[in-house]
């Protein structure tokens, strides 16, 4: 019998502002590597994290479906519920407090009831304790990203979400936070929101295509990311090496 996945998501519907954002997502995370969580702008994946995340904006709710962490129903509890059984997240933005320190921002991390694993921070991003008396506003964005990678690594996570951490940065840039990324990788599973399609070659096993807020697929990333037809259908863009991007991402 294969392990149950680490988080699965079933016929997940939910609302924000009146509008039916998610009408169908289904999709299950295993307990090792990273899955990719992919697809066109606005088509519901920010959404989706967010609503497993408890944090869905402007009143936004789930309307139908399940979400289960290791077994247990965790569908619409509150958000510091699912963070403390070990859901670690890094948004979008980073959410990185620009006018504190990057030894501050770690500390604001800490999680009561959680060993904090400074040392493994600190070993696996060398530059934050050499730059822990910095201001976070004052990082470059790939640094401001380790910051809010390292925060999520520093309490005992079973899973971590990252959503698009290569918006916005430059090609070496990307290379960095992939680099990042890949040492997270190996210390918990990760759930990579993404649109970058070569990082998501380097980085995933699995993948999931969002479409208009419904899985649209699921299966081996190396698998979607090979066949140029069915990744020209779900994401718009052909996948080759040196052109694998989406519209709105950057060249990789
Ligand atoms: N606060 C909100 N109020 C109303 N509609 C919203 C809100 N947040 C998101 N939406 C709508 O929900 C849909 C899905 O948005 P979401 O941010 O989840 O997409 P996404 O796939 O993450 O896109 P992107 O790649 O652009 O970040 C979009 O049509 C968006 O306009």
């Amino acid at each position: 019998m294969p392990p149950p996945p680490l988080l699965e998501i079933a016929g997940l519907h939910a609302e924000i502002a009146g509008s039916r954002v998610l009408q169908g997502v289904g999709f299950t995370v295993p307990a090792a590597g990273v899955t990719a969580l992919l697809g066109r702008n606005g088509v519901g994946k920010t959404t989706t994290v967010r609503a497993v995340l408890g944090l869905l904006p402007d009143g936004g709710r789930v309307t139908a479906g399940t979400v289960t962490l290791a077994g247990e129903d965790i569908t619409g509890e509150p958000t510091h519920v699912t963070v403390r059984r070990g859901v670690g997240y890094a948004p979008e933005d980073r959410g990185v407090f620009a006018q504190l320190t990057v030894a501050e921002n770690l500390k604001l991390a800490e999680r009561p009831g959680s060993a904090h694993h400074y040392d493994l921070v600190h070993d696996l991003f060398p530059e934050l304790r050499a730059r822990r008396a910095q201001r976070a506003g004052s990082l470059s964005g790939g640094q401001q990203q380790m910051v809010a990678i390292a925060r999520t690594l520093l309490n005992d996570n079973r899973l971590v979400i990252v959503d698009e951490p290569t918006k916005g940065l430059a090609p070496r840039v990307v290379t960095e936070v992939a680099e990042v990324l890949q040492r997270a990788s190996h210390r918990v599973p990760l759930l990579l929101v993404e649109q970058n399609l070569a990082l998501v070659r380097r980085l995933a096993r699995d993948a999931v295509v969002l479409d208009a807020g419904r899985t649209v697929h699921t299966g081996p990333a190396a698998e979607l990311l090979a066949d140029r037809e069915l990744t020209t259908a779900l994401l718009g863009v052909g996948a080759r090496p040196g052109h694998a991007t989406t519209p709105s991402g950057g060249a990789a």
